[in-house]
């Protein structure tokens, strides 16, 4: 008798990813001193929670039967009582399923964004440190395709436009470091795959706390959502994220390649030209321009551009703008200068 089906899907969805991470390697050609390539080291971020742990334990099937060195980390936020024995405890559980190596990292968390913003800006930092340390070749995280339906939604409220829609890429990070085996399979699976496995599951009471956004949209806004809508509704927010996502890449590709025909011998933006580019294509040419200026990416809003881009479509003669990082924008004789002050 063969696995059961959502043990079968963890570990399909965990071999795929693990197939792309060997191909990779073997393409960059890297070899030890017997001339065999190495196996690479492939980490999985691990809370404790059943997406995680569901990861972890068809990472921990499918290295053994790959060329693969599986490992584990975990972080320890530091943001309730008695996390630092949570984490421990996740260390004992990953090394029982032989991971190695396995590690957990105690951060400070800042304040910067809100809780739930720089707890995940600690535990990136933290994943990349370890990361770069144990020469890991990929980090494997468990977002579900709730997490990105609940991502597509909080992108959708922000309103600023559809790269904000695209939520979580498979492969992101630093060379492609962070892969996302489970965005295509629910969060039912994944906890389906820990009770059949008997895998104990630790919950998060910040996933439950009404005080997170991410909270009361995952227990009140989709279950509203879903009710109105129909059970289809959290697939077509993650297919959605995939289309915006391909949309957001051509538009952003179609700016890169119109940035030059929109300057001058001097490299000035020439407001004559820009007002001739379609709007979405437009708007990201001045978006890059602000960034390339030293404005911080994460900081820019769709509003900042917007009122940069009325500098060319609804020009009365308004003053210089004001923008993260110091960058002010102005009209000047024809063309937009953006300079840092
Ligand atoms: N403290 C942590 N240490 C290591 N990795 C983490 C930690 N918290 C989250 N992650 C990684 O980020 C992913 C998404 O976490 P998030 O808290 O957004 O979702 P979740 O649905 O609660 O996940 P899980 O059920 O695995 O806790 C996790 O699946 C895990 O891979």
């Amino acid at each position: 008798m063969g696995p059961h089906p959502a043990v079968a899907a963890i570990r399909l969805a965990v071999r795929r990813v693990l197939h792309d991470v060997l191909t990779e390697t073997t393409n960059e050609n890297r070899t030890d001193a017997h001339g065999t390539p190495p196996a690479p080291l492939v980490l999985v971020a691990c809370s404790g929670g059943a997406d995680s742990m569901a990861l972890a334990s068809a990472l921990a099937f499918e290295a053994r039967k790959l060329s693969v060195r599986a490992g584990g980390i975990t972080v320890d936020h530091g943001l309730q009582d008695g996390s630092d024995l949570r984490a421990a405890e996740v260390v004992a559980r990953l090394r029982e399923m032989n991971l190695d190596p396995v590690e957990s990292v105690a951060v400070r968390v800042g304040r910067e964004g809100g809780p739930e913003a720089a707890a995940r800006d600690a535990r990136y930092a933290a994943l990349d440190e370890a990361a770069d340390r144990l020469g890991a070749a990929a980090v494997l995280l468990g977002h579900t395709r709730d997490d990105q339906a609940e991502t597509v939604l909080l992108g959708l409220a922000r309103g600023s436009g559809i790269r904000s829609l695209s939520g979580m890429a498979a492969v992101s990070g630093a060379a492609g470091r962070y892969r996302r085996p489970f965005l295509a399979l629910d969060r039912q699976t994944a906890r389906k795959a820990c009770l059949v496995q008997s895998i104990p599951v630790w919950d998060d009471p910040h996933n439950t706390d009404p005080a997170y956004t991410r909270s009361r949209l995952r227990h009140e806004g989709l279950p509203a959502l879903e009710k109105a809508l129909g059970k289809g509704v959290v697939e077509a927010l993650a297919r959605t994220a995939q289309l915006s996502r391909d949309d957001a890449d051509a538009l952003d590709s179609w700016a890169a390649a119109a940035d030059s025909s929109v300057r001058d011998e001097a490299g000035q933006l020439e407001c004559a030209k820009l007002y001739g580019l379609p709007p979405a294509v437009r708007r990201r040419v001045l978006r890059r321009a602000v960034i390339a200026e030293g404005a911080p990416a994460g900081s820019l809003f769709a509003r900042h551009i917007e009122e940069v881009d009325r500098l060319i479509t609804s020009w009365r003669g308004q003053g210089a703008i004001n923008l993260p990082g110091r960058v002010e924008a102005r009209r000047q004789g024809g063309r937009l200068v953006i300079r840092q002050g």
